[in-house]
């Protein structure tokens, strides 16, 4: 008996998730929304595009199934000094699930892909240092 196929195979393997990752980033730095927290900003001008392309790639691969690990820090250390809002959380999951809407990504697997997500957002929303 098959074993049925993992997400990563789903989504169709490193190039389209690449593909994917790649845009998602290239609307989520120049966001308004977001850059209007002066910490993302100033996070969004030091670090390289395609550095964390590389890393959420890597990851995105990793945890669907694929054949990649992710090397990069943890997610509450990448991530505590950028002071991310609730709404900002709320305004990336709008333009996550924009790109994958448009790559035509099926509910399913979107529905997968936002569970993975979700699942770090306890790291990631509101664990700035007090
Ligand atoms: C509102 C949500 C998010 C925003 C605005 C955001 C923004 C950023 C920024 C600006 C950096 C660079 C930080 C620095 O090096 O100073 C970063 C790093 C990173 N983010 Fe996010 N992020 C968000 C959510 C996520 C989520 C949901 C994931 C994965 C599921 C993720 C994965 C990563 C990874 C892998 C890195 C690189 C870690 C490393 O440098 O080793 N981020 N993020």
């Amino acid at each position: 008996q098959e074993a049925p196929p993992s997400l990563y195979q789903r989504l169709g393997g490193l190039a389209p998730i690449s593909v994917v990752v790649s845009d998602f980033i290239e609307v989520l730095l120049p966001d308004e929304q977001l850059n209007a927290n002066p910490a993302l900003d100033a996070a969004r001008q030091r670090v390289p595009a395609p550095y964390l392309k590389y890393h959420i790639t890597a990851m995105v691969c990793e945890v669907t199934g694929g054949p990649c690990s992710y090397h990069g820090r943890g997610m509450k250390e990448s991530h505590a000094h950028l002071n991310i809002t609730e709404a900002e959380w709320q305004r990336m999951l709008v333009l996550f699930q924009e790109v994958l809407a448009r790559h035509q990504v099926p509910e399913q697997e979107t529905r997968e892909l936002l569970d993975i997500v979700g699942s770090t957002k306890a790291d990631i929303v509101g664990t700035a240092a007090q």
